[in-house]
């Protein structure tokens, strides 16, 4: 009997479905839990994902199921990968068959829109008994999937869990660097998602790759505040979970977020669009930065871009209309 590491993924998405094929890739055991019964069929059967990952082939070692139980029977380690907004209702499910003192890791980046809780405090009032961890960093799935070479963040709220679940998760192809600031790589990872949003639509709008290198580094400053309020540490900005993962999403059409900016910078249609995570969390990130007194011009922006309050050019108008300070 095999006696490799045992891993549960819960999301059989683009992210989940890339993580459980790499994590299956270097040698684990994992089992991944999703709803929908077509995507299950797929991966047991065609050992492909049509629907998330197409044209990608899955390695036939990984097993799909619609029964948690199953999917975490025996598991050392379970991977949250569904949307942020749905986070609290799949932990809820999740609550009764995972075992106590198990780590449970957080992989999607956002902010839960009606409560502003990063999900390590949606685990946390879920799944007392079981440690919480973030995994983050530039990494889109179909790269992870290819098995593309990328490097991303674990977090945990000490040194040791970091360090154990960093070696734990790394492949050969996805190397993880460990961290103790957990507040710091959830929140860069939610907000970069806003930006990506906003440095698309400029792109979009045809403003130029002037005004999104200034807009973004702008967009940086931003985030690190309001970071900062959640008690982030500064440095922790600067690594992939934060610069990094800004660096890829901000810059590429491959970033759903960014094609969503691009898509209303452009005035198209924004309907079938697949999940921008930045969409939720713009709006209770502006709700945040204003309750806590921080200046953040361009996430509020782009939730009154949103919320169709006003439009691209018109945010870019207000934004280059404000009063000069200092850049810090
Ligand atoms: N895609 C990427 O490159 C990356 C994504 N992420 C993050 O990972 C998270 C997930 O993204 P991603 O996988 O791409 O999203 P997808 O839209 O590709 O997939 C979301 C998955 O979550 C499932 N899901 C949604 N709600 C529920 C629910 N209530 N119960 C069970 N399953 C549910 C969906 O199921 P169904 O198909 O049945 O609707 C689907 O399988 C996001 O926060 C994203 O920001 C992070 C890094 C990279
Ligand atoms: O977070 C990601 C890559 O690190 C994926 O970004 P998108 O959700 O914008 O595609």
């Amino acid at each position: 009997m095999s006696t490799a590491p045992r891993i549960a993924v819960l999301g059989g998405g683009a992210w989940g479905t890339a993580l459980a094929q790499t994590l299956t890739v270097a040698g684990n055991r994992v089992r991944l839990w999703a709803r929908d019964v077509a995507t299950i069929d797929a991966i047991n059967r065609d050992h492909s994902n049509p629907r998330y990952l197409p044209g990608m082939a899955l390695h036939p070692d990984l097993t799909a199921f619609d029964d948690l139980s199953a999917a975490l029977d025996g598991a050392e380690c379970v991977l949250s990968v569904v949307p942020a907004q749905t986070t609290a209702a799949v932990l809820s499910q999740v609550r009764h068959v995972i075992a106590s003192g198990v780590p449970i890791v957080l992989c999607a980046k956002g902010i839960e829109a009606g409560t502003g809780r990063l999900m390590s405090d949606v685990a946390q009032a879920i799944l007392p008994s079981n440690p919480p961890a973030a995994l983050s960093g530039p990494s889109f799935a179909a790269d992870v999937a290819a098995s593309l070479p990328t490097a991303v963040t674990v977090a945990a709220l000490d040194t040791d869990t970091a360090a154990r679940l960093a070696v734990f998760l790394s492949t050969p192809t996805l190397r993880c660097y460990s961290s103790d600031d957990l507040v710091g790589v959830e929140v860069g990872g939610a907000l970069k998602n806003v930006l990506a949003i906003a440095a698309g639509a400029v792109v979009g709008a045809g403003l130029g790759a002037s005004a999104q290198a200034a807009l973004v580094t702008r967009g940086f400053v931003e985030l690190r505040r309001i970071a900062a309020s959640f008690g982030a540490r500064p440095e922790t900005l600067m690594g992939l979970s934060g610069l990094g993962d800004l660096m890829l999403t901000c810059g590429s059409g491959q970033s759903r977020n960014f094609a969503y900016g691009r898509t209303i910078g452009r005035g198209e249609p924004i309907d079938g669009l697949p999940l921008a995570e930045g969409v939720a969390t713009a709006g209770i990130a502006r709700r945040i930065a204003q309750e806590r007194g921080i200046d953040a011009p361009i996430t509020e922006s782009v939730a009154m871009i949103l919320d169709r309050t006003i439009t691209v050019r018109e945010a870019v108008s207000n934004l280059l209309a404000r009063p000069l300070k200092s850049e810090s």
